[in-house]
């Protein structure tokens, strides 16, 4: 029920909705993410390295905006002799379903433990490792800095945060450049120009892109020690942050 094809957009709307992860969404999710964010799919196959390579005893592991639980199976596939416990959020009641039933046939109901609710909210645990795969965007600009210090605080030292995201570039040449990359790339991947134009306004003010030099003067006043940006392509980026 999470293996289709992405249309969403492919017709026209007459008001293009505001985009949120519902049942629409969560049906075409693996499909739309891949043909949407460029090196989807080398990100989720190296936060399973990076979890092998920082996982430390007696800490847990985060999936913070888990979505459909592809990280959460990377840590817990690349850690299944450590074993940490590996905790995997998300807000959207229709992801978190449909996780729960993904999980479960891939055998990982024990391993790992999902709960549905807002990780700008919730209480954390001792961890070495925790995930924003592309979930930080997602929750407005004035809650993110205390959710990080707080995610900081938790994390144990030599633990890492592993924050990807879209960015926004200071220089508009340089971000209209990169947009059109973007684009350009989910062209390819067969989106058209209507798909591409209506997306684009389903997510206005629900996915708030922040520049990189913005994201590392966060990471550095909750108190990451080195941050590196391992991953980049286009518009989108990935940082290895470590406590
Ligand atoms: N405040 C919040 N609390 C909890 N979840 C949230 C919140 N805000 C948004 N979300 C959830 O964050 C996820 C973002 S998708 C992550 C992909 C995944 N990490 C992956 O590696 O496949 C990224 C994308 O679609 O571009 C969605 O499932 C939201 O419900
Ligand atoms: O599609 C886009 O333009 C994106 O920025 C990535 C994305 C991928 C999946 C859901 C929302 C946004």
């Amino acid at each position: 029920m999470s293996d289709q094809q992405d249309n969403i957009y492919a017709t026209a709307h007459q008001q293009v909705a505001r985009f949120s992860f519902d049942e629409t969404v969560v049906r075409v999710f693996p499909d739309m993410i891949r043909r949407s964010v460029p090196g989807y799919p080398s990100i989720i196959d190296m936060i399973g390295v990076l979890a092998a390579r920082y996982a430390q005893p007696d800490t847990c592991l985060y999936d913070l905006g888990c979505s459909l639980g592809a990280a959460t199976t990377a840590m817990a596939a690349l850690t299944a002799e450590q074993g940490n416990p590996v905790v995997a959020v998300d807000n959207s009641p229709a992801m978190i379903h449909q996780a729960e039933t993904l999980l479960a046939h891939a055998g990982l109901s024990e391993r790992v433990r999902l709960l549905e609710g807002d990780v700008a909210e919730m209480d954390f645990e001792p961890c070495s490792m925790a995930v924003l795969n592309f979930t930080l965007q997602f929750i407005a600009p004035e809650r993110r800095d205390a959710f990080i210090e707080r995610l900081a605080a938790a994390t144990v030292p030599g633990g890492i945060l592993v924050l990807s995201e879209k960015i926004r570039f200071e220089d508009e040449a340089e971000n209209a450049l990169q947009t059109e990359l973007h684009h350009a790339f989910k062209r390819n991947n067969g989106y058209s120009d209507l798909e591409i134009s209506q997306k684009r306004t389903a997510l206005e003010n629900v996915l708030i892109p922040e520049t990189l030099a913005a994201h590392e003067a966060r990471l550095r006043k909750a108190g990451y020690q080195h941050i590196h940006v391992w991953f980049r392509c286009f518009n989108f980026m990935s940082l290895l942050a470590v406590r």
